[in-house]
């Protein structure tokens, strides 16, 4: 007698991540939001009476994507202020209007607009760092995504709250709020070391340990983050993350563009991990972070893409492509970044930096079946002799047809099922039109 299950995927190709083989006609069993098996198409459709059956004769199956850094809300000021380096497009542009348009609205409607472009884009999960995760929470929710929201603090006030003790009681509140929901997670998220003092380090480290959270920062994004440190501290950011004991395997640091010899052995030595933004630290004109030399010191890296205003799209497979393209060029090695090491730190290397690589990050029996198909039919991606490296170095993101999280059709034929576009369109517009004719500083 077959086994009923919810759903059966059957694939050209299984990229499963968790090997470095690409199976070839295989299938995917999901039950409960799980995945419960990997096998031959054949051998699956005698075994299985699925109550969905999915036939994908010319695509490559892969994990969903981990989007390891953005500021998911941030969609609202895509383009806002293009061609500026980092501390005149945050300084001069970027909080004056989050200082003056910030809402749980804003957040609301700018998460939910990220979650369409995501999703589209074969991303089942983002790690979050911006105001009001509770507002961010409920438009993740919606859309059927994974998130992990951080309890994000800054020293200075904004419309969300008054001071850091005032940003870390209200994450902890929203954490306390979603606690036991599966697709939601949170994480400790001080912005930056040039914009959090020593105590509130110092909180955030305790907060960690006691409730077992990751701690996601912006760290060595720029020179000149380096060269201020040094004189306000007499220490490099990393040195004095360190010596505060921020440093581990629960760290998230994003960008590290600007490493020197000890940050690189600090961040090894501590089995730190590292989101590396590439096209963020491009159009920010940041530089560019030693990607081949983090790997081959062991550095557990994944890939973000920072949020839509210094992107300025959410895009996993730019980054995909935009890394391994980067890596090559800056290590002068054509070998470093080969496209099945890409696809697994944008997948279970992700998972790992987020303390999720028992739930996520690959397509393995028992983990949820978050999951991303990929047509290699177009004539532009043909022919096709290594379906990984397509993934990497040939298709985007307009070649996703298929999005599941948690067995859950969150994309169908290139479609958001059930998702009400009418009213997403007529928020954006009307955030538009108040960001356009905003009073100017
Ligand atoms: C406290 S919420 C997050 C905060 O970070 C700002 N931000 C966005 N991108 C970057 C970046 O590349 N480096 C530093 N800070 C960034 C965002 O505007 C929010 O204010
Ligand atoms: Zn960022």
């Amino acid at each position: 007698m077959p086994e009923a299950i919810d759903l059966l995927i059957e694939a050209r190709w299984i990229a499963t991540v968790d090997s470095d083989t690409t199976l070839n006609n295989h299938a995917v069993a999901v039950h409960n939001e799980r995945i419960v098996a990997v096998l031959p198409t054949r051998e699956a459709r005698a075994r299985f009476a699925p109550a969905r059956h999915v036939k994908l004769p010319g695509h490559i199956l892969i994990p969903g994507l981990i989007n390891l850094h953005t500021h998911a809300a941030m969609t609202l000021m895509r383009g806002i202020a293009d061609d500026l380096p980092l501390m005149d497009w945050l300084q001069k542009h970027i909080w004056p209007i989050e200082g003056t348009h910030m809402s749980p609205q804003f957040v609301y409607d700018g998460t939910r607009l990220a979650c369409a472009e995501m999703l589209k884009g074969g991303i089942t999960c983002f790690n979050d760092m911006y105001f009001y995760p509770d507002a961010a929470a409920s438009a993740a929710s919606e859309f059927g995504m994974r998130a992990t929201l951080g309890i994000t603090t800054l020293e200075f006030p904004t419309p969300y709250a008054s001071d850091a003790a005032d940003y870390i009681s209200k994450g902890l509140a929203v954490r306390q709020d979603w606690l036991g929901n599966p697709l939601i997670e949170f994480c400790l998220a001080p912005h930056a070391p040039y914009t959090v003092s020593d105590a509130t380090f110092e909180r955030i480290l305790t907060l960690s340990e006691q409730l077992n959270l990751p701690i996601h920062c912006h760290i060595h994004e720029t020179a000149q983050e380096i060269a201020d440190s040094l004189q306000q501290h007499g220490q490099r950011p990393l040195q004095r993350l360190r010596k505060l004991g921020l440093l581990g395997p629960n760290l998230i640091g994003v960008h590290a563009v600007h490493l020197n010899d000890d940050d690189l052995e600090l961040l090894a030595t501590t089995s730190s991990n590292i989101a590396h933004c590439p096209t963020s630290n491009l159009k920010l004109a940041s530089g560019f972070a030693p990607v081949a030399k983090m790997r081959q010191m062991g550095i557990n890296v994944g890939f973000g893409t920072d949020g839509a205003a210094s992107n300025n799209r959410l895009d996993m497979f730019a980054e995909m492509r935009l890394a391994a393209l980067l890596a090559k060029g800056v290590s002068g090695n054509a070998q470093a970044l080969p496209a099945g090491e890409v696809l697994r730190m944008a997948t279970l290397d992700a998972a790992r930096a987020l303390g999720l690589a028992d739930k996520i990050g690959s397509i393995t029996p028992g983990k949820y079946a978050d999951l991303c198909a990929v047509s290699l039919s177009p004539l532009e991606t043909r022919p096709c002799f290594d379906p990984v490296s397509h993934i990497v170095n040939v298709a985007g993101r307009e070649h996703i047809t298929h999005v599941w999280v948690a067995g859950k059709c969150c994309v169908d034929n290139k479609t958001l099922p059930n998702h009400p576009q009418n009213d997403l369109e007529s928020a954006v517009a009307l955030w538009q039109n108040s960001l356009e004719f905003r009073q100017q500083p």
